[in-house]
């Protein structure tokens, strides 16, 4: 069977769209397929895939994220805005802003006029400052919160020279966050409002050039531990510099947005077989 994908890129972190709203990928978005596609030897190449399916009955659309390894997760920020751009493209823009189902809840997607994408998130949860013991830290202390998906943070003075894979995978596969695992996010202050990140991301085992609800959680927990103020800045691995907006009381977060870009890069067919037939031209 021919498969006909799409290419984008969320701030470096990217992802292979399939249009599903009829459903007839189903039977083919199996874990080993996934995991193939997003093979950056062997197949298209990318963090993951994202799939445009029929609204179950919230908003206009429902949106499935799977890592590269195949596992699907409730949520991916980078990707909602990938999807939103997707989904709009789908219907030539005929929507305007857009909501979508996820397994995290719904989000809503506002575009800019400067041609990046407003997501607004899903209330954040189970935050804790210090989720490990005092001896347990991963050169400092580790904290923690869900934003669709789990969290772990530290700060630290620096991260350019961090074995993040290293830290990054103690942390995805600590005991503390068994048996799901957790993503892990380490960040230098720059100032008060801008902050410098990177992530190891669970289901890509590896870092990831940005991670938007990555990048969400460890703006928020620098407001918690800090008092700043919204909007936050995040200096990505890729490149680009991200915005998180939110409204604050304690450690309760809501109005949780998270803005940046969403590009296309290529489109192209692929046979979900393996074999590809070279046309005798
Ligand atoms: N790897 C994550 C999901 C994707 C998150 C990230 N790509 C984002 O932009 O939020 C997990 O399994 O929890």
């Amino acid at each position: 069977m021919l498969l006909h994908f799409y290419k984008m890129t969320g701030a470096g972190n990217d992802f292979v769209m399939v249009d599903n709203r009829d459903l007839s990928l189903t039977p083919h978005l199996d874990a080993e397929t996934i995991e193939a596609l997003c093979n950056r030897r062997f197949g298209i190449g990318a963090d993951g895939l994202l799939a445009v399916e029929p609204s179950r009955g919230q908003g206009d659309y429902r949106m499935r994220y799977y890592n590269a390894d195949g596992s699907e997760a409730d949520m991916c920020g980078n990707g909602a805005r990938c999807f939103a751009a997707f989904a709009s493209a789908l219907t030539d823009g005929d929507l305007g802003d857009i909501s979508f189902e996820t397994a995290a809840g719904l989000i809503r997607a506002r575009f800019e006029d400067d041609g990046n994408i407003t997501i607004s998130l899903t209330t954040p949860k189970d935050l804790q400052i210090n989720v490990l013991p005092a001896d347990d830290t991963v050169l400092a202390p580790v904290h923690f919160i869900n934003t669709g998906v789990p969290h772990a943070v530290v700060f630290l003075p620096s991260v350019e020279d961090l074995d993040i894979v290293e830290a990054g995978s103690y942390l995805r596969y600590h005991k503390a966050f068994s048996p799901a695992g957790t993503n892990a996010n380490f960040a230098a202050i720059l100032n008060p409002q801008h902050l410098q990140i990177r992530t190891y991301e669970r289901g890509i085992e590896d870092e990831t050039l940005a991670c938007g609800t990555g990048m969400t959680a460890t703006a928020l927990l620098h407001a918690a531990l800090t008092d700043a103020p919204s909007p936050i800045k995040l200096d990505v691995a890729g490149g680009d510099t991200l915005s998180i907006g939110f409204k604050r009381d304690g450690l309760n977060f809501t109005d949780v947005t998270l803005t940046g870009p969403a590009l296309f890069v290529f489109e192209g067919d692929i046979e979900l077989t393996g074999e590809i037939e070279l046309e005798q031209h």
